[in-house]
């Protein structure tokens, strides 16, 4: 029985991974759920899952919590704050961890449960591009394993199973659907909403990660993940749009072969594999049928123009040292502020270069390095979005 910690349990990622444990009872049990505030949802999956554990990050809400699961009549032991979620996270309450938890707060508990040695099934890609190096070595010293299960990430580990196919890989090339926007120049996004960007054409997901599909920061952000995951550079990672979203990535290797990963978008499929892999387990996805799917494959180039934070992401990238961790501390502060109705799509992809190029980057030796380089990005950005709006 592989007992699992899911962090994120509310949200999209989460409740996706909670559907595939709970078609596995023989295999797999949710021992830890966890969610930022929402104290409701998580009662409610807690009397579906009946998990030993349930954490809530807002410390204010505990004591909503623990009446939530008492008034329910369950036994499920309530937590709050982020110290007592690495805490468990580290313990034996769980050997898999589901890192779902969305933006840099989910860093901590993802480096707990590295330096833990767990299994980790990596969604919060927000930490790999934060402190990339720090996590792969704190998991490499402790013995744990990394699964990604972002689809892109998922489909290229899927296509490398082991270190012979590392040593002939050439290229990794990351599929794109293109988001909502796909198609239009820049001057056609001055006035997209929030529900239109949130509105994805083929994944159902949270909303910072669709607003991230809207402006192509969700594929920088994976070329960086894809760059610590796999241990490639920059210059081996290209991006091409694939609208369908039926191809999830492909590998070439120095032989010419290219291989890829395919099947609909639904995000049972990768989770299933980072539950059981080498094993592979039913996951709810049904076969791809591509000729019920359209018959068709279709790939084009991304218009850097238009979405100008693909190309912010790969210069972030060939920076290095605490440029990342700005790239997506900006990041998340100007969706934040877009989502709000405070700033514009457009002022996301300005505010992100203007915190770069005020911040140079450092070096990225240490945890403290790169949290106050993302302290001081959020701040920058914070400041420049309200002289935005007025
Ligand atoms: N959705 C998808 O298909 C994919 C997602 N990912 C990545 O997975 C992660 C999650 O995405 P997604 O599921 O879409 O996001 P959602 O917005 O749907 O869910 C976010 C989850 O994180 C919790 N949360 C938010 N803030 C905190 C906090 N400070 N401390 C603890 N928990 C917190 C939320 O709890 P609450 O409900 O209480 O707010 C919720 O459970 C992101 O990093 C995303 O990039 C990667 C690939 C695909
Ligand atoms: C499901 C998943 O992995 C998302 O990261 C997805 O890739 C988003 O779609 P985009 O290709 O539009 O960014
Ligand atoms: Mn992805």
């Amino acid at each position: 029985m592989l007992d699992v910690a899911v962090l994120g349990a509310t949200g999209s990622i989460g409740t996706s991974a909670l559907d595939v444990i709970a078609r596995h009872p023989q295999r797999l049990r949710a021992t830890v759920l966890a969610a930022g505030q929402n104290v409701e949802a998580l009662v409610a999956l807690c009397v579906r899952h009946r998990p030993r554990h349930a954490v809530i990050a807002d410390p204010q809400r505990f004591a909503d919590l623990r009446d939530g699961l008492r008034g329910a009549g369950l036994d499920t032991l309530p937590h709050a704050g982020d110290a007592a979620l690495d805490e468990l996270v580290g313990s034996d309450a769980c050997r898999a961890v589901v890192a779902a938890i969305v933006g840099a707060a989910g860093l901590s508990s993802t480096l707990a449960a590295a330096r833990a040695g767990k299994r980790i099934l990596l969604a919060n890609k927000e930490s790999l591009v934060l402190a990339g190096e720090l996590l792969m070595q704190a998991a490499h010293d402790a013995g744990a394993t990394i699964v990604p299960v972002d689809s892109e990430h998922n489909a290229i580990f899927q296509c490398l199973p082991d270190a012979a196919a590392h040593a002939g890989l050439a290229r990794i090339i990351l599929t794109a659907s293109g988001g909502p926007f796909r198609g239009r120049r820049r001057e056609e996004l001055h006035d997209v909403t929030p529900e239109q960007a949130a509105a994805h054409p083929k994944w159902s997901m949270g909303p910072k990660i669709s607003v991230d599909s809207a402006t192509l920061m969700n594929k920088g952000l994976e070329v960086i993940e894809a760059h610590h995951l796999f241990g490639v550079e920059a210059e081996r990672i290209d991006v091409l749009v694939h609208p369908q979203s039926l191809v999830h990535s492909f590998v070439e290797f120095v032989d010419g072969s290219t291989l890829a990963q395919l099947g609909l978008p639904d995000m049972r499929t990768a989770l299933s594999v980072g539950f059981a892999w080498p094993e592979r387990i039913a996951s709810g996805v049904a076969g791809l049928d591509l000729l019920a799917q359209g018959g068709r494959l279709e790939f084009e180039a991304p218009d850097l123009e238009a979405f100008p934070c693909l190309g912010l992401a790969f210069e972030a990238l060939r920076s290095g040292g605490t440029a990342p961790a700005v790239l997506n501390a900006a990041n998340e502060t100007a969706v934040s502020a877009f989502l709000q109705g405070r700033i514009g799509f457009l002022a996301i992809p300005a505010l992100v270069e203007q915190a770069l190029a005020a911040l140079p980057s450092s070096s990225a030796g240490s945890l403290d390095a790169l949290r106050d380089a993302d302290a001081q990005a959020r701040r920058f950005v914070e400041r420049a979005a309200h002289a935005h709006a007025l």
